[in-house]
């Protein structure tokens, strides 16, 4: 493919129509503020901030566990099956504008379950709303528990308990919530088993922790793919291992601008992560409190660093299609209908 051949001025366009992946997203990270009060009148929930305005305001993070303690708090209206549908829904209806063709939908159960919202309300909720996204909008989808961080790994596998009756609702298992201070093999042995039952594993390291973090992730959580890891590029020996092994990263450019991991978009290292031959992703991570979905991450981040044109906008495409957890030929015919975008684009 001539990249070369595809002038500038077309490329924002075409970052908005190639079809792609979305493999980092936090369902309970696209509640807008709109449904959070929706929600919350329904459900005859009260909450601390009196008006959709005043709640926007307050998304003005300095770190992750800044904006962790807002988005705990927002989760807090979803109570009912109803609800965990309508908030994946809108999801789904964003992600299918913005070209989306599959999600891996990260979910936070321990978030509902310690409220005393039923595991299977969360899951069923879910499941129902990517079975929709499916025949209503043409947008496939996968569910990934997470489990979170700060708790331990006993509730971990309380977790996991509840998850079995659901096993063939959940694709895979993550890592997320507070990185500092919980490294990856704290929980080793829950992830051992989670391998055992074949679930697909991921986990966030080197967002805010250190490359450390990410060498554990992968060595004793055995992960497929790393959630950020944008802090990678510290450590030479982890970027050669990370392209020597094609590991996929989940990297998330406004989050990192908005929990300021990075001071500004034009110094975001994704540049370089992909010139080292690194598999990079782009991704919306928590869409409603960062300022943006996918489409909004991949238009911004290449206006703020002129490095990256067609040829990377292919790579980050094909990366995702290529690094979800889907069947080999579903991947072939969402990269052959890319690979047509692109030549019609005139590559
Ligand atoms: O960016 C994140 N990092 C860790 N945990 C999270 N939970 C939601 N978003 C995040
Ligand atoms: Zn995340």
């Amino acid at each position: 493919m001539n990249f070369d051949a595809i002038p500038a001025d077309r490329l924002p366009a075409l970052l908005q129509r190639m079809p792609k992946a979305e493999l980092h997203i936090h369902i309970e990270g696209s509640l807008e503020p709109e449904l959070i009060f929706a929600l919350a009148e329904r459900n005859g929930v009260t909450l601390a901030l009196d008006s959709v305005e005043a709640l926007r305001a307050a998304y003005a993070f300095t770190d992750l566990q800044s904006f962790l303690d807002i988005y705990y708090a927002g989760a807090s209206v979803l109570l009912t099956e109803q609800d965990f549908h309508d908030m994946a829904m809108a999801y789904f209806r964003r992600a299918a504008a913005d070209h989306v063709v599959h999600a891996e939908l990260f979910f936070d159960p321990q978030t509902h379950t310690e409220r005393g919202v039923p595991f299977e309300t969360v899951v069923r909720g879910l499941k129902r709303a990517c079975e929709d996204a499916e025949r209503e909008l043409g947008v496939s989808a996968l569910l990934i528990l997470c489990f979170l961080r700060h708790l331990s790994e006993e509730a971990a596998f309380e977790t996991l308990a509840q998850a079995l009756p659901h096993r063939d609702a959940i694709a895979g298992i993550g890592l997320d919530s507070s990185e500092r201070g919980h490294p990856p093999e704290k929980f080793a042995r829950v992830f051992a088993r989670c391998r055992e039952l074949g679930f697909r594993l991921v986990a966030h390291a080197g967002e805010e922790g250190p490359p450390a973090y990410v060498w554990s992730a992968l060595d004793t959580l055995h992960v497929e793919r790393i959630d950020h890891g944008v802090r990678s590029i510290d450590d030479p020996a982890l970027m050669a291992r990370l392209a020597r092994d094609g590991v996929p990263l989940t990297v998330c450019p406004l989050s990192n601008l908005k929990l300021c991991v990075v001071s500004s978009l034009s110094e975001h290292p994704l540049p370089a992560l992909l010139a080292a031959g690194l598999r990079a992703t782009i991704n919306s991570d928590d869409p409603a409190y960062f300022g943006g979905y996918l489409n909004r991450n991949f238009t911004e981040t290449f206006a703020a660093l002129p490095q990256l044109g067609a040829a990377e906008a292919y790579r980050l495409a094909r990366n995702s299609l290529e690094a979800s957890f889907v069947a080999p030929e579903r991947q072939a015919a969402w990269v052959a209908a890319l690979d047509r975008c692109f030549a019609e684009a005139g590559a």
